[in-house]
């Protein structure tokens, strides 16, 4: 028997499993399975409302297995809970375990699914899977679906293998004649004849009924994004037709990058749309809007913005060949020079912690932003940016303090952006600009009449726009006109308690004496005290010589190889400006050096070399030839001593055998 095991690939359209398995050749029975795993809900990162999105990709792919596809309205929220699965087999239980259970009942004969770049229990869990499969004789097949690239040992080659994965051609989605020829070939589970599994589920589990999350993270969002791979082509065919032309002047700010930007993010987190199919239709569309550019000039906003938004399509796969790269970076600073930073006694600081989480920290745009994400679920990028700015200068708190709240009220939870953006914005990269935003200009630019801010705080309602991102200049007789009351030192909500301000995120009060009041908070911190206090301090750290030294082996494993344009990290190349200064006069390259590990003469020669490109004025800390060929001469013996999988550099499908000449996924010869 053959298993497609879904994971983060919830869809039928470019799916290389499914389109295997329905092509079947080879006519063995099979079975699609998905499974919530115990060990990965416990995972302190998990909301309900990503479960919830998750089920609805589940039953859109069940439909459209079983012939049945189509659009699900928005509120037919009985099907969701109700659909009883008729394709996909849905277990709750462990993926070693489950994997053990089936192959004792019926032999596996192989396993097919995509890799996934996530977390480290994912990581752990992929790694106790192929354990098991190698100690039973049964080839797992992992096929790539980001364009990242496994054990990659130089970041010059990522580029040329991304392009390489998105030259490749798409798989065929199966024809509705190959998906009837696949569901006779469907194994039976939980029948009188059929194999018995554990934590079987007839219909999709309701994410209050899973204990392994936490109780006050088990509920839904009522406003989120819903969930399927239908939702997902809807929502791209409206980008791609209307609402994107708008795209590069609409992103910024938070009343119009809910209609100018694709929303596409958690469709591709949770695999509903897979990102080559994305890059191949917006090329497609831009083709389509250059011939006709030809005969009329209005497409140009069109084109500007869809270069604009292709370039954040690749950010994706940057972002995530990070973590890739380096998994450790979930926990740990990147630059391990910042490690101190924050994590003194008394950094950290509950009742702020609390405020930002809820958004009552007095600033109102920040609130706004927070409120938005606990409502439903997603953000723009620049003020995602700016609330992390805020938590980390203005209130000092460690990026690993905020990083579990952020990705549960993210519905587009990706691992591998999240924490890399989050150390970017916290300036805990070594290489990217320090970037605080001063919040209350940030409102101002963003939302100057107060529409984002009074939608979502509603104790602001009433107030004025001259006073709407500073309420508490407002004087107090304008307070009373205006009927709300704005904190002061001696707050009334200190005086409530804090665990009173999570009922009252409506903003209404109740006093003791049985009158009802409109409450929102002074803020939390000075502004502009806050912020230069942290920069004061980052500054510190970063123009240590040894921060420099961390930091140019960080480029040199991470950085953007992109000379001109926009930089992949999300600046422009000036703010990379002291990294690269730093190359132009690191002489030596020390750093550089005991990182390629050269004999005594090599080191020598390279300096050598060295200093010559640095006369010839070479922008980018590109290791030379020679240095390369010295450390994948190293590399490559490593492998060969020490026996481990390698990537394939056409198909990037991962080898277990480590001596093996040819990739045993494409055939071609190993680079
Ligand atoms: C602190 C922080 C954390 C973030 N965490 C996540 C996350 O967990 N998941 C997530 O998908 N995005 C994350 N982002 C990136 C970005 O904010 C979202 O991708 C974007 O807001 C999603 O909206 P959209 O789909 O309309 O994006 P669009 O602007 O339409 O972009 C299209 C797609 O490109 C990718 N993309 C866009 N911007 C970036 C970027 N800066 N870096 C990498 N990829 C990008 C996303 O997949 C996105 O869906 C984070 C940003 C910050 C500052």
């Amino acid at each position: 028997m053959d298993v497609v095991w879904l994971k983060k690939d919830v869809r039928l359209h470019d799916h290389a499993p499914l389109s295997l398995i329905a092509a079947g050749g080879n006519c063995r029975p099979c079975l699609i399975l998905y499974l919530y795993e115990p060990d990965q809900l416990s995972e302190a990162t998990v909301h309900g409302s990503h479960v919830a999105f998750v089920n609805e990709g589940l039953v859109d792919l069940d439909l459209r297995l079983s012939g049945r596809g189509g659009s699900i309205a928005d509120d037919d929220i009985d099907l969701y809970r109700h659909h009883q699965f008729r394709c996909i087999t849905v277990c709750h239980a462990g993926a070693a375990f489950t994997f053990r259970e089936i192959h004792r009942q019926r032999p596996i004969h192989q396993i097919l699914c995509h890799m996934e770049t996530s977390h480290l229990k994912s990581f752990a869990r992929d790694k106790a899977v192929r354990r098991w499969c190698r100690a039973n004789n049964v080839p797992i097949k992992e096929f790539n679906q980001t364009g990242v690239t496994r054990c990659l040992s130089n970041r010059d080659d990522f580029s040329a293998n991304f392009n390489r994965f998105l030259d490749r051609p798409m798989p065929e989605s199966p024809s509705s004649d190959q998906l009837r020829q696949m569901r006779r070939r469907l194994i039976d589970v939980g029948g009188a004849e059929g194999i018995q599994l554990h934590g079987l589920c007839r219909s999709p589990m309701n994410p209050t009924d899973m204990q392994e999350i936490s109780a006050q993270n088990r509920h839904d969002r009522a406003n989120r994004q819903r969930g399927g791979e239908s939702k997902a082509l809807d929502m791209f065919q409206s980008f791609l037709s209307h609402r994107g032309a708008n795209y590069s002047s609409g992103i910024s700010s938070p009343n119009t990058s809910w209609t100018t930007g694709s929303r596409l993010s958690p469709y591709l987190t949770w695999g509903h749309m897979s990102l080559r199919h994305v890059i191949v239709h917006t090329k497609r569309r831009q083709e389509e809007l250059r011939s006709a550019k030809k005969v009329s000039s209005s497409p140009i906003p069109w084109l500007r913005s869809l270069a604009s938004f292709q370039s954040r399509m690749h950010w994706r796969s940057h972002f995530m060949q990070k973590l890739e790269s380096q998994p450790s970076l979930e926990k740990e600073d990147l630059c391990l020079a910042f490690s101190k930073l924050r994590r003194q006694p008394h950094d950290f600081c509950q009742e702020h912690y609390d405020a930002w989480c809820q958004g009552l920290t007095g600033f109102p745009f920040v609130d706004a932003c927070m409120r938005c994400l606990i409502d439903c679920g997603w953000l723009n990028f620049r003020m995602r940016a700016m609330l992390v700015s805020f938590a980390t200068y203005n209130l000092w708190l460690d990026w690993k303090k905020i990083s579990c709240h952020l990705a549960r009220v993210f519905l587009d939870y990706e691992p591998g952006i999240h924490y890399p953006q989050l150390q970017m914005q916290a300036g805990t990269t070594g290489i990217n600009a320090m970037r605080v935003y001063n919040v209350t200009k940030q409102g101002k630019d963003q939302d100057p009449s107060g529409i984002f801010i009074r939608r979502y705080i509603p104790e602001l309602r009433n107030v004025p726009d001259e006073y709407i991102h500073e309420p508490y200049n407002m004087p107090s007789s304008m307070q009373k006109k205006y009927l709300v009351t704005i904190g002061n030192g001696d707050d009334k909500v200190a005086r409530l308690g804090f665990s009173n301000l999570k009922q009252t995120l409506s903003g209404v009060y109740e006093e003791t004496d049985g009158n009802n009041f409109l409450y929102y908070p002074s803020p939390i911190v000075d502004e502009k005290l806050t912020a230069k206090l942290a920069k004061d301090k980052l500054s510190t750290v970063r123009k240590q010589e040894s921060t420099k030294v961390e930091a140019d082996q960080v480029f040199l494993k991470h950085g953007s190889r992109r000379s001109r344009g926009e930089d992949r990290d999300g600046v422009k190349p000036k703010a990379l400006s002291s990294a690269i200064k730093r190359v132009r006069v690191d002489r030596g390259q020390t750093s550089l050096l005991s990182s390629w590990k050269f004999s005594p003469h090599e080191q020598q020669n390279s300096s050598e070399r060295n200093e010559k490109t640095v006369d010839n004025g070479v922008l980018d800390k590109k290791p030379t030839a020679m240095s390369q060929a010295s450390f994948r001469t190293e590399s490559s013996q490593a492998a060969m001593t020490e026996p481990r999988e390698w990537s394939c550099k056409l198909c990037t499908y991962l080898n277990e055998k480590p001596l093996a000449l040819v990739c045993s996924m494409c055939g071609s010869v190993r680079q």
